[in-house]
């Protein structure tokens, strides 16, 4: 058989499972997950390959109304996944009662055959899955409905079978052995910033960025630098907390997951700098990796 390849992209609201889901398909984690929503800032790829195949999932931002320059680059990145698409995979949680019409225009701009995923089954019953599906089949004529709980049972063999089915016949677009298209330093940043959204509450997170400002390879250990970004002074004291407990723990943490995704002791220093209501400013944006 000849080889195929093709893009999917993971659309849905936040905290849908959309990161869980693909971390399950790629068999490593790509993306963090984390309670709070609009955890995803970026567009990730996942990248499954086999002799036979090679699929790119995009992991998106949750669909949201923007509210700030950031928010707009976070949907610009949904639409761009949408537009490259071979094939859409939009993921509702059974739980939630979202109006879904965001989401439904976004797909307007799109040819790509649509599949569902009903995502967390394990927190409900069998009664409500059957309407769920039977609604969505009714709503949107997807091509499929699959109901799943990426968390509780991440066999996502069955599904994956089904996606490669609809890839054209293509070759690889990335070399065969790439997970993602992103970087170390990236990932980097991501570790960082999944225990910013561990370990504070509120608005702290959303005001927060993680820049690395230093990452050296050095044969037994990777030395890392990186700035957490806030918009006020007094999110830098809460950042820090008393006598940089708090900093101390998000460290910690944050290091132990980089020294089992690298397999390398880290050394990781941090430090946190105020730049006023940087989610509204493109430049800094821009420097921030955030497209426009
Ligand atoms: N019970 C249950 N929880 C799940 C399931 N899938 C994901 N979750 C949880 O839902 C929360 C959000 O998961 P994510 O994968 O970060 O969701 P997301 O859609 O990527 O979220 P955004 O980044 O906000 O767009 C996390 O706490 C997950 O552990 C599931 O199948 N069952």
């Amino acid at each position: 058989m000849s080889h195929r390849a093709g893009f999917v992209s993971i659309i849905g609201k936040p905290n849908a499972g959309k990161s869980t889901l693909m971390n399950a398909l790629v068999g490593e984690k790509m993306s963090i997950i984390t309670p709070k929503a609009q955890t995803t800032r970026h567009r990730i790829l996942g990248i499954v390959n086999t002799d036979d195949y090679q699929v790119v999932f995009s992991d998106t931002p949750g669909i949201i109304k923007p509210h700030y320059a950031l928010h707009e680059s976070m949907m610009h990145q949904v639409q761009g996944s949408i537009v490259d698409a071979d094939l859409i995979l939009l993921m509702t949680d059974i739980n939630e009662q979202h109006e879904e019409e965001d989401v439904m225009r976004r797909l307007e701009s799109s040819l790509a055959p649509v599949v569902v995923l009903i995502n967390k089954i394990d927190q409900s019953d069998p009664e409500t899955v059957k309407q769920k599906v039977d609604y969505w089949n009714e709503k949107l004529k997807p091509l499929a409905v699959f109901a799943i709980s990426a968390l509780k049972f991440p066999n996502t063999q069955h599904l994956l079978e089904f996606i490669v089915e609809q890839m054209p016949e293509h070759p690889a677009y990335y070399e065969k052995d790439a997970l993602t298209d992103r970087n170390d330093r990236f990932f980097a940043s991501e570790m960082i910033r999944e225990q910013v959204f561990k370990q504070y509450k509120k608005e702290i997170p959303y005001s927060t960025e993680v820049v690395i400002t230093a990452f050296k390879e050095e044969e037994n250990i990777y030395r890392i630098s990186a700035e957490i970004i806030v918009e006020r002074e007094s999110q830098k004291n809460i950042i820090i907390g008393q006598g940089g407990s708090m900093l101390k723990i998000v460290g910690t943490y944050a290091r132990r997951s980089m020294e089992e995704f690298y397999q390398k002791k880290i050394f990781l220093e941090m430090f946190v700098k105020v730049i006023d209501d940087w989610r509204s400013k493109k430049n800094y944006l821009k420097k921030f990796g955030y497209e426009d």
